[in-house]
């Protein structure tokens, strides 16, 4: 157990792992529908049972092998019950350019009398304008609105924790998350690393309202080299302050730029490429030859200096200090590989070098990695892929041991 035996630090991507941060979807999903999914980045409407069987099974085959799981919603109302975060949970779920003054006040008062768990379901699921405790008098903003619009906006991609936060050696980065939809995690997940007894005294990296950065982006290659995606999501700017930030704490010595496309189907870098093994990668086989890397390093005047780019394996394999970082070459064909990566055949999650946890419907890749000596554990993921995300999106490392 994390909270007896050690703090929280990950210092790979593939140290055999010992807790993670997941989040059980819940109500929030229901909040889909054909109209709003694009905007709350869901490729379709998920069959809400269904995600969460899937998900319960992901959470058993991580339990199986001697994982800890913390589920965010524990995690959430847990925070909540201290005075001071019930507080901050009441102001970072009203919202007084949406609601107006007068409703934005009753709202207030209303979520200020409920318990931690009320509190939490709002900040998660939301609440629609019809939902509204009943107040006195008119209110143009009640009568305006369709009484399905959302007076708070729920938060169906807290699923993906990966991206919320991340765990760089003993620090916590909690991200400046970049798309409207996700922008109110930043406060929920600042919520639970300031109050929940696991986490008070966990230093931070970064500034949660800096720069944009998701987690999605962020990969430590070895301890001491961190890689970060940039592209849809995570900044040049938000890549930098975190960089700066981590070389002043000494928590990394390099860091990798990463460019990659800014289109949906890579929108983060672990969409295109993750570490199966201490100095192995399942990468998408369009970008094995294309993907470049700035490498970034403090220099001696306490700044910053950047080199290249350079051929990303051969920059990484360089900061890692190892011959080459491998490709395990899943040889697919091009149409095989796109759909494959559309599915996130590549965003797997290390438990322990060579065993990766991947969505069973990739069978071409998975079958390609087990044939490399990789153990797939394989999950269904038919609903929870609905959001673009897998396993590796779908979790946040708290520990790992070292390799
Ligand atoms: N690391 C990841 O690639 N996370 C997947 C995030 C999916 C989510 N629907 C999003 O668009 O942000």
């Amino acid at each position: 157990m994390i909270s007896e035996s050690a703090t929280p630090r990950v210092d790979s991507e593939v140290g055999p792992l010992r807790t993670v941060l997941l989040h059980r979807p819940g109500n929030e999903l229901k909040r889909l529908t054909p109209r709003n999914n694009d905007q709350l980045l869901f490729d379709s409407i998920p069959w809400v049972d269904r995600a969460q069987e899937e998900h319960d099974a992901f959470a058993e085959v991580l339990r199986g092998r001697g994982v800890e799981v913390l589920l965010l919603a524990d995690a959430l109302r847990a925070a909540l019950a201290d005075p001071r975060a019930h507080a901050a949970g009441v102001h970072a779920a009203v919202d007084d350019r949406r609601l107006g003054n007068d409703l934005a006040d009753s709202l207030r008062s209303h979520l200020s009398g409920v318990g931690a768990s009320a509190l939490a379901e709002v900040l998660m699921s939301g609440v629609t304008f019809e939902e509204l405790p009943a107040t006195d008098g008119a209110s143009l903003v009640r009568k305006m609105h369709s009484p399905h619009d959302f007076a708070v906006d729920p938060l169906p991609n807290l699923l993906f924790t990966r991206d919320s936060s991340a765990w760089i050696g003993d620090r916590v980065a909690i991200s400046s998350l970049t798309m409207p939809a996700r922008r109110r995690e930043t406060a929920v997940l600042d919520l639970v690393y300031a109050y929940h007894p696991l986490f008070r005294q966990a230093a931070r990296a970064y500034g949660a309202h800096s720069a944009p950065i998701e987690g999605g982006d962020v990969m430590l290659l070895a301890p001491g080299v961190l890689a970060v995606g940039v592209g849809e999501r995570t900044t040049p700017a938000g890549a930098e302050s975190l960089a700066r930030s981590l070389f002043a704490d000494d928590v990394v010595h390099t860091v990798l730029a990463v460019p990659i496309e800014q289109e949906r189907a890579t929108m983060h870098l672990d969409t295109v490429c993750t570490m199966v093994g201490a100095d192995a990668v399942v990468m998408y086989p369009l970008a094995r030859d294309s993907l470049v890397a700035y490498t970034m390093r403090p220099d001696d005047g306490g700044g910053v200096r950047v080199d290249g780019p350079a051929p990303f394996l051969t920059a990484a394999a360089e900061a890692m200090k190892i011959d080459r970082l491998r490709v395990i070459d899943t040889g697919l064909d091009p149409v095989t590989a796109e759909r494959e990566q559309w599915d996130d055949g590549n965003n797997t999650l290390a438990l322990a070098p060579g065993v990766v946890v991947g969505y069973e419907r990739n069978s071409e890749t998975n079958a390609r990695l087990e044939e490399a000596g990789i153990e797939v554990l394989a999950i269904a993921g038919s609903e929870l892929g609905s959001g673009r995300g897998g396993p590796r999106c779908m979790s946040c490392p708290v520990l790992r041991d070292p390799v």
